[in-house]
């Protein structure tokens, strides 16, 4: 069964400053108990008005280091890469950004390249102190879609931290292969929150929680591997 907390706002902006505050709780309490921070944090479209909120805050973000639940595989440069939008939003805080994807094209082996991202993190000192989902309406979260490497994602080894996939059928609206953070490395964060918006996303992830472990949808099974408490904050638009 999966326990979460519901939160709902009328806007992304009333969403905003709440999930902020709980980030910067969750940072505090980091660095407090071991001196740094790590969060992993999700791509797409929820995390501008978090992370602009966040940037206003006192926080000691030198000792913070923020990586992607998941990234495309594509160069630096390009609008569909994750790491280049986390560095507009959060490269002014002065936290270290550690990208999953670096110097790619969109032809690049997903499995080199998710190989090349595991190596990376291997550096950092997991597990998160905080992991922080959104979802695809399509029940998708960080990139586990379904598809070929669905199994790799999910039941590979609890040491991988990052594998690369093919989205299978590939999203029409973000067309790439990916490097996705496994079930593992994102289930064992210390906390976990969830950021959606609208009903169709809402009555995806209500249908996940019901379903739990035996859930088709990647936010489902994820989810159910969680034993950090689950905060999930969902705007009307
Ligand atoms: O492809 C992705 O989509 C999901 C959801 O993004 P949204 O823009 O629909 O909120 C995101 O969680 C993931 O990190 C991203 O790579």
């Amino acid at each position: 069964m999966i326990e979460a907390e519901w939160w709902e706002f009328e806007d992304r902006d009333s969403l905003a400053q709440q999930v902020a505050d709980d980030i910067e709780f969750v940072i505090e309490r980091a660095l407090a108990g071991r001196g740094h921070a790590l969060l992993a944090v999700t791509g797409g479209s929820m995390p501008a008005a978090i992370f602009a909120e966040l940037g206003k805050r006192k926080i000691a973000w030198d000792k913070v280091v923020i990586t992607l639940t998941d990234d495309r595989i594509v160069p630096d440069d390009d609008k569909l890469s994750n790491f280049a939008e986390l560095t507009k939003m959060a490269g002014k805080t002065g936290a270290t950004l550690v990208p999953l994807v670096r110097g790619a094209t969109a032809t690049d082996d997903p499995a080199a390249t998710g190989r090349a991202a595991d190596a990376r993190l291997a550096d950092l000192h997991f597990p998160p102190d905080l992991v922080w989902l959104g979802m695809g309406e399509d029940g998708h979260t960080a990139s586990i879609f379904p598809g070929p490497d669905f199994n790799h994602a999910v039941n590979g080894p609890a040491a991988r931290r990052a594998v690369g996939v093919r989205p299978d059928p590939m999203p029409a609206d973000r067309p790439a292969n990916r490097v996705t953070l496994t079930l593992p490395a994102l289930a064992g964060g210390h906390a976990m929150i969830v950021t959606i918006a609208g009903d169709v996303k809402k009555a995806t992830l209500e249908r996940a929680i019901e379903e739990g472990p035996s859930s088709t949808l990647p936010i489902g099974r994820v989810l159910a591997a969680t034993e950090a408490a689950i905060d999930i904050y969902w705007s009307a638009e």
